[in-house]
């Protein structure tokens, strides 16, 4: 199901009043495929998005829907959640979402099914007739994002899918977001919140001030950059720390202290070769997030060659 590229992006740039917001921005999104635009606010994920979505054009570069480019692309194969929010206040949710299927030429009969399959998988069963403005945020949301798939796109582009959702709602879009994947959609959506999507995302292209910092299959990046993490609770000399083999950086506080080490490391062989004489009350191994892991890259602590020393 998945390998064939649905949307590709080349080498996108766009400056505002002679200063580059995004700048060479590259990738591809297959078919079958979550790939996420990752990086902090201000970054230039919207942008990005805004710019494949001809809400604005690019200064540099293209972007092309299969062998469709820019200015021929059928739009009624595209679904999208804005990051800006917002549905007419005083029309009943069903309305609504017949408005889009309809914008998109999606038939009203299949459209209307459609939507009272989601509002029951969304909770909202029964509340077809309910106004917009008698919606909470949340809810709001939910109807947005039925509305963005109701007419069964190939590619769906989420800006910021899960902000404002509370943990529970933040579940349900995951599993739906995982199952349209599933049923061959190809799907980009931008967050801040990696550790959010890193339990989601096949793919990742992780910006950070317009330009990319990071990007592969999740895989990939946890091979190349997920280092251990080795929490220590304990006495000890920084001096005996730096006998243990493979390790990278150390971050000590107090009685805390924090071995990174390097991406190969077998942990029960390394275990092993510890020195006599390290005091451990309490110990955790853990693989960094990839939240510690843009952080590392921002702040010029880590390259994909390894851990910096600090
Ligand atoms: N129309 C505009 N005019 C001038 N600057 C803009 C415009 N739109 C965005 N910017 C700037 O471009 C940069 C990137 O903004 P963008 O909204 O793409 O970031 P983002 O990664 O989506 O951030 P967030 O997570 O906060 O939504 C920001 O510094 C923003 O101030």
């Amino acid at each position: 199901m998945s390998g064939e590229i649905v949307l590709s992006v080349n080498q996108l740039g766009k400056s505002f009043k002679e200063k580059k917001i995004i700048e060479n921005i590259s990738f591809d999104v297959n078919k079958g495929e979550i790939m996420a635009i990752l990086g902090p606010n201000g970054a230039g994920k919207s942008t990005t998005i805004r710019n494949i979505m001809g809400i604005m054009y690019p200064d540099e570069g293209s972007v092309t829907f299969h062998h469709y480019k820019a200015g021929t692309i059928p739009r009624h194969k595209i679904g999208y959640l804005p990051e800006e929010r917002g549905l007419y206040k005083s029309v009943s949710i069903m309305d609504i979402l017949l408005y889009f299927a309809e914008l998109k030429d999606y038939p009203v009969a299949k459209a209307k099914q459609r939507a009272l399959a989601y509002l029951a998988k969304f909770g909202l069963e029964g509340k077809e007739k309910t106004s917009i403005e008698e919606l909470s945020k949340g809810m709001g949301q939910k109807v947005q994002f039925i509305a963005a798939i109701i007419h069964e796109p190939e590619l769906l582009i989420l800006d910021e899918p899960f902000s404002g959702l509370d943990p529970v709602s933040q579940e349900v879009f995951k599993q739906e977001i995982k199952d349209l994947a599933n049923k061959g959609t190809a799907i980009l959506l931008s967050s801040h919140q990696m550790n959010l999507v890193e339990e989601l995302c096949d793919r990742l292209y992780m910006i950070h001030q317009g330009s990319k910092v990071l990007s592969g299959t999740l895989a990939e990046v946890k091979k190349d950059y997920a280092n251990f993490k080795c929490s220590i609770h304990g006495d000890n000399e920084t001096a005996l720390l730096e006998k243990i083999p493979d390790v990278q950086r150390i971050e000590q506080n107090g009685k805390q202290s924090i071995l990174y080490l390097s991406v190969e490391v077998d942990i029960p062989q390394w275990l092993k070769q510890w020195p006599d004489g390290i005091q451990v009350e309490e110990l955790s191994i853990d693989r960094t997030t990839l939240h510690e892991i843009f952080i590392e890259i921002a702040t010029g602590k880590r390259t994909k060659e390894g851990v910096r020393h600090a």
